[in-house]
């Protein structure tokens, strides 16, 4: 697809996060499209710069400090602190070059960056700072924000942003939530050695995720010091001379520190959607098994989406390039998910991918499901990491369709068991693949 009209671009991207860049990216590499891209922030969007790689750059210690406390008098003596601000100054030189790397390859490929806010202005029209682009197709790729609570005092709370640059170390943090966020960041802080309050607003944590691992990890959250409250309800919020009181229906939380982690809320509004005719609701913009909108020039990606689909940089960046196949007619086919795997990046970890145990369980006529004690495989008594637990699902001809499991390796071991899933290896075929061997995919192959 070339211009073929008057319109300036042939893909104009609102946003450049996951959900556009690595679909602009490949469009571009192609050659013959002119593409355009609006940006009001840091280029990449949350996940490199305020997301998921701010994130695991502060996890490194913690990891490596659970792991010397395993390996105590086998090897190693003494456990290392935590340095907070050291911590966080590495976090954050490991993430400023990200926007710019990623835009000097989005120049490199052809894309026209475009710096500023953008709103739509008619179906094939997005205007910045009082000039218009215009495209034949646009994608909205605009993410999401955090939740704000309507309660007295919100204006004390901090988010995710505010805790990944959060220089110094508060001595007790109060935490309001209990998704992603809110357990791993509980995870960081506890490690380092703050007292955390962890107030859950129903009696359990991450529902997304198999409940009996679940209460494993928030026991040995427990066991780490922080303090788990369930039911709670945030009422409102006082400056004290020392920090803050969190008053809830549960009693009142005094720390030097609150954070809200009550969800992320896709980003609708000011964008012009109402104008142009672009269906949303509170769940997101509204699209066609071609992510295509209620306009047919304007398509949608990433976290800005209602979708069934978790809101993660891999079912965004699954977007945008599954957008640019469509562009380039490579692709006509709806949108087709493959098993999207997801982690809960805490120690320990929870990983799953395909059917869930709560599924299979409900259809023993279809599932059989194999619990593992991961106790006894020898690679990992090697590490002292050996606590942890592993649930195989597998189909009545024994396919392998689904796992789950928590331990300190759980990201590394549902990563290595991702093909055998998608491409359906029958489990002779499975033979055919050798691991390197001593690994956690060697480990994890021996329980399927
Ligand atoms: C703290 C945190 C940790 C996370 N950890 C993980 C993880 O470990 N693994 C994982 O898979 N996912 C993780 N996620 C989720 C992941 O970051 C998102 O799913 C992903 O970044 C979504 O990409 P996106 O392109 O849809 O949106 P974004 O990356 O949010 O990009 C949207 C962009 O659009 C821009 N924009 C918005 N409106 C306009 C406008 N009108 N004009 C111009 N620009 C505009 C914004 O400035 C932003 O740059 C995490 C998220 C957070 C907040
Ligand atoms: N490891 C990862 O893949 C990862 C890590 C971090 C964030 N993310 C993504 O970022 C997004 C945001 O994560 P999150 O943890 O903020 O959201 P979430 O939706 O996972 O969790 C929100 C939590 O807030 C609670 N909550 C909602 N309203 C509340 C209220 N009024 N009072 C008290 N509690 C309330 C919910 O019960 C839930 O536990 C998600 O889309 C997630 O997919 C992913």
């Amino acid at each position: 697809m070339m211009v073929t009209n008057d319109y300036q671009y042939d893909v104009l991207y609102l946003g450049s996060g996951h959900g556009a860049f690595n679909g602009a990216l490949a469009l571009g590499a192609k050659g013959d499209f002119k593409i355009g891209m609006v940006e009001a922030d840091k280029v990449g969007g949350t996940c490199p710069n305020r997301g998921c790689n701010a994130k695991i750059a502060l996890d490194m210690p913690v990891k490596l400090k659970h792991e010397a406390e395993n390996m105590q008098g086998k090897g190693i003596q003494g456990i290392p602190k935590i340095d907070w601000a050291a911590n966080v100054a590495h976090e954050k030189e490991v993430i400023k070059v990200l926007p710019g790397a990623i835009e000097e390859s989005l120049v490199a490929n052809g894309v026209e960056m475009i710096h500023g806010y953008g709103k739509l202005v008619d179906p094939h029209t997005i205007r910045v700072a009082g000039t218009d682009y215009t495209a034949t197709n646009i994608v909205i790729a605009t993410g999401a924000h955090y939740h704000q609570l309507d309660i007295p005092g919100a204006e004390f709370l901090h988010d995710g942003t505010d805790f990944l640059s959060l220089s110094v170390q508060p001595t007790e943090l109060t935490i309001v939530g209990g998704g992603y966020i809110a357990v791993e960041f509980a995870s960081i802080a506890a490690t380092a050695g703050t007292k955390v309050n962890l107030l859950l607003h129903h009696d359990t944590a991450l529902r997304q995720f198999y409940q009996p691992f679940v209460a494993d990890l928030l026991q040995q959250l427990v066991d780490q010091g922080v303090n788990i409250v369930k039911n709670v309800t945030p009422e409102a919020v006082k400056k004290t001379a020392n920090g803050y009181d969190l008053q809830t229906n549960q009693g009142t939380f005094s720390s030097d520190w609150i954070l809200n982690a009550t969800g992320r809320d896709p980003n609708t509004s000011n964008l012009g959607l109402e104008e142009v005719g672009v269906a949303y609701d509170q769940k997101g913009i509204k699209v066609n098994d071609h992510l295509q909108t209620s306009v047919p020039s304007i398509y949608a990606s990433g976290d800005v989406l209602d979708k069934k689909v978790g809101r993660l940089t891999p079912t965004a960046i699954y977007e945008s390039t599954y957008l640019t196949k469509l562009f380039a007619h490579e692709t006509s086919a709806a949108i087709k998910y493959p098993a999207v795997p997801s982690a809960v990046f805490t120690m320990p970890r929870i990983a799953q991918v395909g059917v869930t145990v709560d599924e299979a369980k409900q259809h023993p006529e279809t599932y059989k499901v194999v619990e593992s004690d991961l106790a006894g495989d020898w690679f990992r008594v090697s590490m002292r990491a050996n606590r942890g637990k592993a649930i195989t699902i597998f189909d009545q001809e024994g396919y392998l369709v689904g796992m789950t499991e928590i331990s300190s390796e759980a990201d590394n071991a549902i990563g290595s068991i991702l093909p055998f899933i998608e491409y359906h290896i029958d489990p002779e075929q499975m033979n055919d693949f050798i691991t390197l061997f001593p690994t956690i995919s060697s480990e994890t192959k021996n329980h399927l």
